[in-house]
């Protein structure tokens, strides 16, 4: 039986009649190109707004500190407690107020876009400032602009994590992977039944499996190359042991029990720049004290034991 009416739940707009959480699509989807009537590639006119304890903001956070745009796109960082109304600045360690427009909550964002807006206030966000508009809020599209539409002025244009003759091994890994494993975890954690619960699990488990046996044979999950589609995986297994195993119940197996997964993420977690993208305080305090639905007293757990990371 559903226990969506029980629960003080926030996300019951993305539970469907079986329990299942359903992710709804990104709304504002431009892309910048010198070929775009509105949003051409610049310096200084584009701002990132993150969360670090979200998996899909720090993809775009990764890329941009991989890339060197540091100096390209600035950014507001949310705080990491996420409320009724949506993510919120403030200047709580590691967080920032809005640098842009200075609003308390992220949404006025969102409405300062588009007044009507009903979906959700989700990071991360590009955003103009000449135009004072959203340009795009899906971090699988924004990592794909940061990857070449800058290069004129990034730091690293060589880097490129989507290579061209890469495209069709990287697609047909992102293809698995997010609903597996990336969004796997929020449909085991989320589902509202136990056996939309299970068949989430099973997902989880079953991508990961199958991420140990590519890598026990190759170093990346294209090959030799470093890739999006390890950045893209990176994020969800940087939060594993810490969140999702207790916080999501994929709790299985700890990713430290998976021995070239484990190091494989403790390499890419020591790549010049994406350390600095991983703030385990938010992390967990994000999810613990967010999710009343899955822990009401928001009790944050002390450990667990993150060593492999060293
Ligand atoms: N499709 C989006 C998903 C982003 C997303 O769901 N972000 C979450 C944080 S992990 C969020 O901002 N949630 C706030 C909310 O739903 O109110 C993307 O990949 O960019």
């Amino acid at each position: 039986m559903s226990q969506t009416n029980k629960v003080n739940n926030f996300f019951k707009d993305s539970i469907d009649v079986k329990g299942r959480f359903i992710r709804k699509d990104a709304a504002f989807r431009n892309q910048i190109s010198e070929t775009h009537e509105i949003y051409k590639p610049e310096t200084g006119r584009y701002h990132l707004y993150v969360g670090l304890f979200c998996p899909w903001a720090c993809r775009t956070l990764i890329v941009r500190a991989l890339k060197g745009l540091e100096d390209v796109i600035d950014v507001s960082i949310v705080d990491y407690f996420l409320g009724p109304n949506g993510c919120q600045f403030s200047e709580r360690e590691g967080s920032t107020v809005d640098r842009v427009n200075g609003f308390e909550y992220l949404r006025s964002v969102y409405f300062a876009t588009s007044p009507g807006y009903t979906g959700r206030y989700t990071v991360p966000v590009l955003f103009d400032k000449k135009t004072n508009t959203i340009v795009n809020n899906e971090s699988s599209e924004i990592i794909r602009m940061f990857n070449t539409v800058f290069n004129k002025w990034a730091k690293n244009p060589e880097g490129n994590f989507y290579p061209e003759e890469l495209r069709t091994k990287i697609d047909a890994v992102n293809e698995w992977v997010y609903p597996m494993i990336n969004n796997g975890v929020y449909r085991a954690g989320f589902s509202t039944t136990q056996e939309a619960y299970e068949e989430a699990y099973h997902d989880v488990f079953n991508g990961l499996d199958r991420v140990e046996d590519i890598l026990s044979k190759q170093k990346y999950l294209v090959g030799d190359t470093f890739t999006e589609a390890d950045i893209r995986l990176f994020t969800t297994l940087i939060r594993f042991d810490a969140v999702y195993f207790v916080h999501f119940k994929c709790n299985k197996k700890l990713l430290r029990d998976y021995p070239n997964v484990s190091k494989y993420t403790r390499e890419i977690y020591h790549m010049p720049g994406v350390k600095d993208t991983v703030n385990f305080h938010h992390i967990k305090h994000h999810y613990f004290e967010s999710h009343t639905q899955i822990n009401p007293y928001g009790i944050t757990p002390l450990g667990p034991n993150l060593d492999y990371l060293n």
